[in-house]
């Protein structure tokens, strides 16, 4: 639909929504769809009406690269804190790879996008798989097909056509290469789990997300039992939603504050101001960072990477606003256009970290025109892991060097066209140089 139109769901249901009204229903091929443009409707279906529209619907991408929809039965641990050790060391990293080609260009997009995904891993699975890259790209392929525009799920009923769609060959051709890996990781955990130290069980402290999935795999005793599926596609849905929504908010922070190099030097006054006496970046002081915190904010608000949030389908009928609302209507919550709708934001198009500053809005599912992570029952469950994994890499690239931009490219000319997959990243990836402000600790830690 949206190659036909040449715009982007989200866009084209803004579009929409300006002429026919906030709650709008569409039969989008055969799928019956409600598209909800406003915080009241929002509000309607994710908090009043919020058992009835938990669902989701099952989609050619979830059917076969979540093993029939069988993931998240239940939310992933958020031991943010604990994770801190690997951030660091992942962003060090990248700091030393940085600070190796200081004046050079640099693919950023490409590097942050290597670095979150190696933080993910290594927080769900213990370590980076050794076929991480691979993994990468399986998924960025995939995710392409992901936002439920497929021909199949616009038109369930000729299923014969399914089943010669290049759509579904290929994510079956992807399923296979991800599946090869997912189980390469949960052999590893059987393996070590299974070694003398480990004895009596990983202890809890250092049991990762696939021990503890490991811990539920067909146990009926725990009163809770997973299937070999469940956990391959959970451990599939950590990779793809804790690593690539973060990637894309820093991208889209980033070219913000390229483009916007008042508020870069804003914000790198505040960075610098904190850990000039350190020489580096110290998580714990991470979460005093008022102008810093706005940014992601304002990042999350103009550049939501999952503009419709994830499609629900409602269980039973209901009512809202005198309508009725069939059984297994889907619903479309376009958060992207909430954000940026003029009647609750001034100048809603302009990038302004201000507006965060002295403001109570914030993004748990209580304020229905800003819902970057959802609302209500299904809002994302990785709020806290996803904002540090965004705010510290930020405060990192930040503090230890200048950017700019190449071949004399003006900041006002950055394209921010937008490329649709599930989440929204930037078309292009983000080409800059980096100038060395502060790198004595990044230099230290090269040397040994
Ligand atoms: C900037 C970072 C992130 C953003 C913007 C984001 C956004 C979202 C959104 C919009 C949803 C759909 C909510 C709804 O339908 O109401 C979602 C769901 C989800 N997110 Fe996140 N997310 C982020 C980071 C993470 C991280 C780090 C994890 C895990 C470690 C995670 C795990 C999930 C899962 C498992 C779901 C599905 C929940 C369900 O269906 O019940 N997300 N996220």
């Amino acid at each position: 639909m949206h190659q036909l139109l040449g715009s982007l769901p989200h866009q084209i249901f803004r579009d929409l929504a300006n002429k026919y009204g906030p709650f709008m229903y569409l039969k989008i091929g055969q799928v019956p769809t409600i598209v909800v443009s406003s915080p009241e409707f929002a509000k309607e279906v994710m908090r009043t009406h919020d058992t009835i529209f938990a669902s989701r619907p099952q989609t050619l991408f979830a059917n076969i690269m979540l093993y029939g929809c069988t993931d998240m039965a239940f939310s992933p641990y958020a031991r943010v804190q604990s994770f801190r050790p690997i951030r660091e060391q992942e962003l060090l990293n990248l700091m030393e790879w940085i600070a190796s080609n200081v004046g050079l260009g640099i693919d950023l997009s490409e590097r942050i996008q290597k670095s979150t995904h190696g933080i993910t891993s290594r927080a769900a699975f213990g370590k980076k798989s050794k076929d991480h890259d691979e993994f990468i790209s399986i998924m960025e392929e995939s995710l392409t097909f992901a936002a439920g525009f497929e021909f199949t799920d616009l038109f369930p009923s000729l299923n014969f056509i399914d089943l010669i769609s290049p759509a579904r060959s290929k994510l079956e051709k992807l399923k296979q290469r991800a599946e090869r890996i997912i189980e390469n990781i949960i052999e590893e955990h059987i393996e070590k789990n299974k070694s003398p130290l480990k004895a009596g069980g990983e202890s809890e402290t250092h049991a990762d997300f696939v021990d503890v999935l490991l811990k539920f795999h067909a146990k009926d005793d725990l009163g809770f039992s997973l299937t070999s599926d469940n956990v391959k596609a959970l451990i599939w849905d950590i990779f793809t939603a804790g690593g690539e929504t973060s990637a894309t908010t820093i991208d889209w922070a980033m070219a913000e504050l390229v483009r916007n190099p008042g508020i870069m030097k804003k914000a790198q006054d505040e960075i610098r101001k904190v850990f000039s006496k350190k020489g580096r970046v110290d998580e714990a002081e991470v979460t005093n960072m008022r102008y810093l915190k706005s940014i992601v904010k304002e990042t999350l608000r103009l550049h939501s990477p999952v503009p419709l949030l994830l499609p629900r389908e409602s269980t039973e009928k209901c009512e809202i606003n005198g309508y009725e609302i069939p059984v297994k209507t889907r619903i479309v919550v376009n958060a992207w256009a909430m954000g940026r709708d003029p009647k609750y934001w001034t100048e809603p198009d302009s990038f302004i970290p201000e507006r965060f500053l002295d403001s109570s809005i914030d993004f748990k599912g209580n304020n229905f025109e800003y819902i970057p992570f959802g609302a209500g029952r299904r809002i994302c469950p990785g709020i806290s892991f996803g904002l540090i994994n965004v705010e510290l890499p930020l405060a990192y690239l930040l503090y230890h060097f200048d950017w700019k931009l190449p071949n004399g490219m003006k900041h006002e000319d950055l394209d921010m066209t937008e490329l649709l997959s599930i989440t929204v990243r930037r078309k292009e990836h983000l080409h800059l140089i980096p100038i060395a402000y502060d790198i004595s600790c990044v230099e230290k830690s090269q040397g040994g």
